[in-house]
């Protein structure tokens, strides 16, 4: 059987997917699920001087690296954007996401909105789609946050207090997704996913494609 015909099958231009929320809203759930799912996006890996949680995997989760190491990646130009945030280094990596835009791929990016400001400036703004999650209330996400249960109550406090400093920015982004159901969420990410990739500008392959649609000799079979 062969696959039929679409715009999405042609070849486009990557695009860059930043997902933002407060802690515990949902980013790293629904990017998981996204991954999981969908085999053009990749996830652009951070590196973060943050110590692991128990479960977060070296190289998967983050890299994680000392400050002298993020200090000298931040110098040289490795990082694409970096920002601190609860009093940790968190970066992205400028190569691989180069490489994989070059290759025609999505990249994923879960960070925060000093990041996401980062980007707008960045070559690659033309190609940033953004998407901001909120929580259904503040009583949904101090539950999220200490139902995760891999912080402390302490740094489950910071997170909480940091919350409405991150929504105040819910504005800057091109959809605002309220996360309460994650599947509901997850078809709305996967739509406003589609809706970009078939964005006329991005679509590099229609052009070839209307070319030999135009030399097309209709021959109807009767
Ligand atoms: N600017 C920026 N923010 C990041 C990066 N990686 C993660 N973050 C953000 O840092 C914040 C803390 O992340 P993390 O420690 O994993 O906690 P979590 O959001 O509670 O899972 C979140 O808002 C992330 O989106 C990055 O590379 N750059
Ligand atoms: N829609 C949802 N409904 C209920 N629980 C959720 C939902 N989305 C995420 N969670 C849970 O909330 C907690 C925080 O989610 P997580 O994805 O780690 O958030 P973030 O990456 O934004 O900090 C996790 O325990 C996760 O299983």
């Amino acid at each position: 059987m062969t696959t039929p015909r679409s715009a999405q099958t042609l070849k486009r231009r990557g695009l860059l997917l930043v997902l933002s929320s407060p802690s515990g809203a949902g980013k790293t759930t629904l990017s998981r699920a996204l991954l999981a799912e969908d085999e053009a996006i990749t996830l652009s890996v951070s590196v973060t001087t943050r110590p692991p949680r128990p479960g977060e995997v070296d190289g998967r989760d983050y890299h994680f690296v000392d400050p002298a190491r993020f200090d000298a990646m931040a110098k040289g130009g490795e990082l694409l954007e970096w920002a601190l945030v609860f009093g940790h280094l968190y970066g992205t990596p400028r190569a691989p996401v180069m490489a994989a835009l070059k290759a025609g791929r999505d990249v994923l990016f879960d960070i925060d909105w000093q990041g996401t400001q980062q980007l707008r400036q960045a070559d690659a703004k033309n190609d940033l789609v953004s998407i901001f999650l909120l929580p259904p209330s503040m009583t949904e996400l101090a539950r999220r946050l200490a139902g995760r249960a891999t912080d402390s109550a302490e740094v489950v406090a910071s997170r909480m207090a940091r919350a409405k400093d991150e929504i105040s920015h819910w504005a800057e982004y091109d959809h605002v997704l309220i996360n309460d159901d994650a599947a509901v969420c997850l078809a709305d990410i996967r739509a406003i996913l589609t809706a970009a990739r078939l964005r006329r500008r991005r679509q590099e392959g229609l052009v070839d494609f209307v070319r030999e649609l135009m030399k097309d000799q209709a021959s109807p079979s009767t």
